[in-house]
């Protein structure tokens, strides 16, 4: 293989993945797939189950340090050679070995013996001289090439440039911020148990957590004169990853692994709902009616799960902690209709599996005190409309279907990069364009389908400008019943944008990069 193929945005099976030979082949080779369009996702799972539990850590290791400096070794390396080296298969095994020497630890002879070994294994023989050479060259002086690769960022130039267009002020930590690992964060199940109970079993199992609350940005409406009651959402924060296997519960249903920035959506999206139906029911006297609600692009149900742990929690005071001692309330309706939209077929299956992991199938949640009807439909969000409405009602004005949408939109996964390094290697500059345009091909189709005084929240999980506050200016300027709902001052995170709020994967709170944007919808 003498250039990279074109990266695809598709997950491409692995199945042709040879795994055998040393844990350093095998990273290779799990390397050169990555190169040639496969996802991490779909490789990682491969690597780790062909290897023996005792060389397990260390892949997993040599394999995502060498993707998060991936950029930055190839730049160490040209540097290095005296020659361009070409080979596809030659720059892999080197960068292996540089990642050793300069960010693992391994013992020198460790690492150079093992990696020229390597080198033969995957029929590199003729190479293993240069090699040899470039990796002695760095074992002679490790601070100094360190120094010099983490010096600038370890991306690919066209991302680094538009990141310093975007994020000029904030662009060294960031670029920085994106090399790391991310930490892990768990949601507990706002209907089986509580936070405060769930951190005590695993202060019991000797995991070590912190709680991490984010205020949501939304008040309640005061039922006094005192100020207004801003809500806030709780996540733990692990002080060191682990094994999903190794938390207590998790079997059951009680708690999801999820970034803490991404347990922004259903709190915020669910607040949107209530005061919808605390407005409804006061205009129309109502106070029981059926809601209709969309998670437009919903696998593999994150989100969607979130959703319905509030939805299906009974006490409000449970699912927010209200900060001041009030108890203004809003009705709860009865009889939810949820519709969860995705177009890949293998992306559902994950919602089915992580909806029967919290209990919540589709007959759990018909018997729930909620009612909740859930509608798992494969389609396009391009041009699925929802079943019953025709397409000449759609095109009228004021008259959707939904009271709330939650459009986790596909995008370029630009903000979960330190989770996913192979983001670095597969995304191209073609893709923010192609994604820009396939996010406004969604929003066009659904904003019909949503009612008036309905609400749609807006996500990615992008830090790209484009993506995220352009997308939506340009959404609004061509939709006159489209009004940005600001968050509040109480907001506790990301950055204030024109419309929307962009958080960036070096907050405080350890958070991955998302952008949220609420709309409601008014009469034209
Ligand atoms: C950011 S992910 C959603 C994550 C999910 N909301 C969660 O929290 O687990 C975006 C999803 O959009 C889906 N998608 C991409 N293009 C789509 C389209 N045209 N119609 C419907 N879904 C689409 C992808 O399959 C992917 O599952």
């Amino acid at each position: 293989m003498r250039h990279p193929s074109p990266a695809s945005k598709n997950h491409k099976p692995s199945s042709n993945l040879i795994m055998n030979g040393s844990v350093r082949v095998r990273v290779i080779r799990t390397l050169l797939a990555i190169q040639n369009g496969q996802s991490l996702a779909s490789v990682l799972d491969p690597l780790l189950n062909s290897l023996h539990d005792g060389d397990k850590g260390f892949a997993h290791a040599l394999l995502l340090t060498t993707l998060r400096q991936w950029h930055a070794l190839a730049r160490l390396l040209d540097s290095l050679a005296d020659n361009p080296i070409d080979e596809v298969e030659v720059r892999t095994t080197i960068q292996v070995g540089l990642v050793q020497l300069l960010y693992l630890e391994v013992a020198d002879h460790a690492a150079i013996h093992e990696t020229v070994e390597a080198a033969k294994e995957v029929g590199f023989a003729h190479a293993t001289g240069l090699i040899n050479a470039i990796l002695r060259k760095v074992a002679k002086n490790p601070n100094k090439f360190r120094k010099k690769c983490n010096k600038n960022h370890s991306l690919p130039n066209w991302l680094a440039y538009q990141l310093k267009q975007d994020w000029s002020e904030q662009y060294d930590a960031l670029t920085q911020g994106l090399r790391q690992s991310a930490p892990m964060f768990l949601r507990v199940n706002a209907a089986t148990t509580s936070v405060a109970e769930y951190q005590e079993v695993l202060d019991g199992a000797e995991i070590e957590t912190e709680l991490t609350e984010l205020s949501t940005g939304f008040c309640l409406p005061s039922a006094s004169n005192a100020a207004p009651l801003t809500l806030a959402t709780t996540g733990l924060r692990l002080r060191q990853s682990t094994a999903v296997s190794a938390l207590p519960d998790f079997a059951d249903g009680i708690v999801s692994v999820q970034d803490m920035h991404a347990q922004l959506a259903a709190p915020i999206i669910h607040r949107a709902l209530m005061s919808k139906v605390s407005a409804d029911n006061s205009q129309a006297g109502l106070d029981n009616h059926e809601l209709h609600i969309l998670d437009a692009c919903a696998a593999p149900g994150g989100k969607l799960a979130h959703w319905l742990e509030l939805l299906s929690s009974e006490d409000a005071s449970v699912l927010f902690h209200v900060k001041q001692d009030n108890t203004a309330a809003t009705s709860a309706p009865t009889g939810i209709k949820l519709t969860a939209i995705d177009n890949e077929a293998s992306r559902i299956e994950r919602i089915y599996d992580n909806l029967k992991r919290l209990n919540f199938t589709q007959t759990d949640l018909a018997q729930s005190s909620n009612d909740i009807a859930l509608d798992i439909v494969c389609a396009d969000a391009t041009r699925w409309r929802s079943t019953g409405a025709s397409k000449k009602q759609y095109s009228a004005k004021n008259s959707g279907v939904f009271d709330a949408i939650l459009l986790d939109s596909p995008c370029t996964a630009t903000g979960v990069i330190r989770r996913h390094p192979d983001i670095s290697i597969l995304r191209t500059e073609e893709d923010v364009e192609q994604t820009a345009l396939l996010q406004a091909e969604i929003l066009q189709n659904l904003w019909p389908q949503l009612k008036v005084g309905g609400y749609l929240l807006y996500v990615t999980c992008s830090i790209l400008k484009q993506e995220n506050v352009l997308q939506m200016q340009d959404f609004v300027s061509r939709h006159d019943d489209a009004a940005v709902v600001a968050f509040t001052e109480a907001c506790s995170w990301g950055i204030e944008q024109a419309i929307g709020r962009q958080c960036l994967p070096i907050d405080r709170e350890g958070g991955d990069g998302f952008y949220y944007a609420l709309l409601q919808k008014t009469m034209a």
